[in-house]
């Protein structure tokens, strides 16, 4: 028999998660996963690197890279986890283009504790507490029709757990 692919976003700013998250959901519901921080042209790297946020026309061309990916599995019939900070709702609305009925799993927390996170990683190209602010200014968050919410204080196991859960009811 064969099911649909399930083609879900994992979202939210800088440190909330979403490669962390997205890899062990992708893992817990036998789907690719795609981190959207592989598919910057070099330019945005070396922006972003440099201490510079992205603007809209940055992100333009990548976000219709990811729609492709999107609609490259749906055609396939494979499912699809993309970890993307998709953090204005346009932006959103460029993914949906490839996958119209795309789940949303929106990580939120506070400033502190995403500060505290990203502190503690290592080697990133995206560092600096201003480069965080700048995705806080930024964000238009998703509300309860357009994605399932989670606090990035639970473990990602809760997370994980009940996503899948909530994405089945
Ligand atoms: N729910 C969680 N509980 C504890 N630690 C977490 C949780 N989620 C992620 N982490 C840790 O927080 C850090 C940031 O996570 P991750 O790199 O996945 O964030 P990100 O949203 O992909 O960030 P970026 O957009 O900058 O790539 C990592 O060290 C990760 O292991
Ligand atoms: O929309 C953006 O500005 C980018 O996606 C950034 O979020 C970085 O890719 C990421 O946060 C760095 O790890």
């Amino acid at each position: 028999m064969n099911s649909a692919p399930t083609l879900v976003l994992v979202m939210g700013v800088s440190g909330s998660g979403k490669s962390h998250i997205g890899k062990r959901l992708a893992e817990a519901t036998d789907a690719d996963f795609i981190d959207a921080d592989d598919h910057h042209s070099p330019t945005s790297i070396a922006k972003m690197s440099r201490g510079e946020p992205l603007n809209d026309g940055d992100r333009e061309g990548w976000l219709e890279t990811l729609a492709g990916f999107l609609r490259n599995h749906a055609s396939r019939g494979r499912s699809l986890v993309i970890g993307c900070s998709a953090l204005k709702r346009r932006y959103r609305d460029t993914l949906r283009g490839g996958a119209p009925d795309l789940k949303i799993l929106y990580l939120h927390g506070s400033r502190e504790l995403l500060l505290s996170r990203l502190r503690a990683r290592q080697g990133h190209f995206f560092q600096g507490d201003h480069m965080l602010d700048s995705q806080l200014r930024d964000l238009e968050p998703p509300d309860e029709d357009e994605a399932i919410r989670l606090d990035i204080s639970l473990s990602p196991e809760e997370i994980v757990s009940t996503f899948i859960e909530r994405l089945g009811a």
